[in-house]
């Protein structure tokens, strides 16, 4: 099973998703800026993996004997939007509370801080198998399918949100195609997408965003299954730019949208999706790619990497607990745990932890 963050010996090793398809190349990272500077670039990316190298690098701040609270701030200040980063963030800082307070020394709080770190990764997994089958079962036989930006083992724990959907729909023998789009600007559709369904030899046919409405037009997609990044209370979801566009081009053509996400994207103290960080991104993303420019040099170019799509145009949030139906603002209130620790209120630094 393809799993993008591995962690040994002390060191983070990320498979690096800059580099493919065309190769396949693992990146260490021995310091917590190493690992912070993977998640900025997107060495790693995806909601639930950026959370797992994270909590990777907080087990390797401790191996170090570096400051638990500044590893923290570090990471939580690399990407905004994706809430799975600070959820899991604010496990380990819980976790290391609780050592400090029990009296720890340093190699038991490493030892700890390691478990934890492989906890969340295999609880994502495990997470990811259960929204798997839920999601399947909502689509018909022969499903035709189609999905944006990459939800699968890459970005996650193992085996993927939508795309875990997808890959278990098809073990199930009840899909038949899947529509990947390509994702600009970073191209996470065509390139790791793709890479992921053609390890699988699930059938797929890559379109530019623009060709969406067309195909959907044509009659060939019987659901859109996409992945998420935060879901506020109200069930607004952010999830990768031009997910939006894509629900409302379903919901014209009278086509189910669903969103899968673990409950760790749930973000139950956001009232609504207004209130959540849309990070912007270099423009240079949108000018060209690498080292290759399209735009003329000094073309202004916007470069928000996510958008929100408001809950009345989704027609079910898939989630490890369950299947969501509207109105979300009861179905997320009704499933979640009392007193279950959430993610940190935005804007909330980590605090002074001491290190030793
Ligand atoms: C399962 S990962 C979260 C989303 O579903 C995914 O589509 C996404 O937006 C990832 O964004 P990325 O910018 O590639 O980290």
């Amino acid at each position: 099973m393809i799993q993008p963050v591995r962690y040994a010996g002390g060191v983070v090793h990320l498979l690096d998703q800059r580099r493919l398809p065309a190769e396949e190349a693992w990146q260490a990272c021995s310091s917590v800026e190493e690992v912070a500077r993977a998640i900025e670039t997107m060495a790693v990316r995806g909601a639930p993996a950026i959370g797992i190298a994270a909590a990777y690098g907080v087990a390797l701040a401790a191996a170090r004997g570096d400051s638990i609270a500044a590893a923290i701030r570090r990471l939580s200040a690399t990407r905004p939007t994706a809430v799975n980063l600070h959820w899991a963030l604010a496990r380990m800082e819980s976790r290391y509370r609780q050592l400090q307070a029990a009296g720890a020394g340093p190699r038991e709080v490493a030892a700890a801080l390691e478990a934890e770190a492989r906890a969340i990764q295999q609880e994502d997994l495990a997470m990811n198998l259960r929204m798997a089958e839920h999601g399947a079962a909502l689509l018909p036989a022969g499903a035709r399918v189609l999905t944006h930006c990459n939800t699968g083992a890459l970005a996650t724990g193992g085996h993927g949100t939508a795309l875990g959907v997808i890959r278990t729909a098809w073990q199930q023998g009840r899909l038949r195609h899947v529509w990947v789009d390509e994702t600009r600007p970073v191209l996470q559709g065509a390139r790791l997408t793709a890479w992921e369904l053609q390890k699988e030899g699930i059938p797929h046919t890559l379109i530019v965003e623009g060709a969406a409405a067309a195909v959907m037009r044509s009659g060939q997609v019987d659901a859109v299954l996409v992945g998420a990044d935060r879901i506020a209370a109200s069930g607004d979801t952010a999830n990768k730019i031009g997910t939006y566009m894509l629900a409302v081009l379903a919901r014209h053509h009278g086509i189910p949208f669903y969103v899968v996400a673990p409950w760790s994207t749930v973000d139950a103290a956001l009232p609504s999706g207004d209130a959540i960080p849309i990070e912007e991104r270099d423009p240079r993303e949108v000018t060209g790619y690498g080292d290759v420019r399209w735009a003329p040099e000094g073309t202004p170019a916007f470069n928000p990497a996510f958008d929100v799509t408001p809950a009345e145009l989704i027609t079910a949030i898939v989630t490890d607990r369950g299947v969501l139906r509207p109105p979300y603002r009861d179905a997320i209130a009704a499933l979640a745990v009392p007193d279950e620790p959430g993610p940190p209120a935005l804007g909330r630094p980590a605090q002074d932890l001491g290190c030793w």
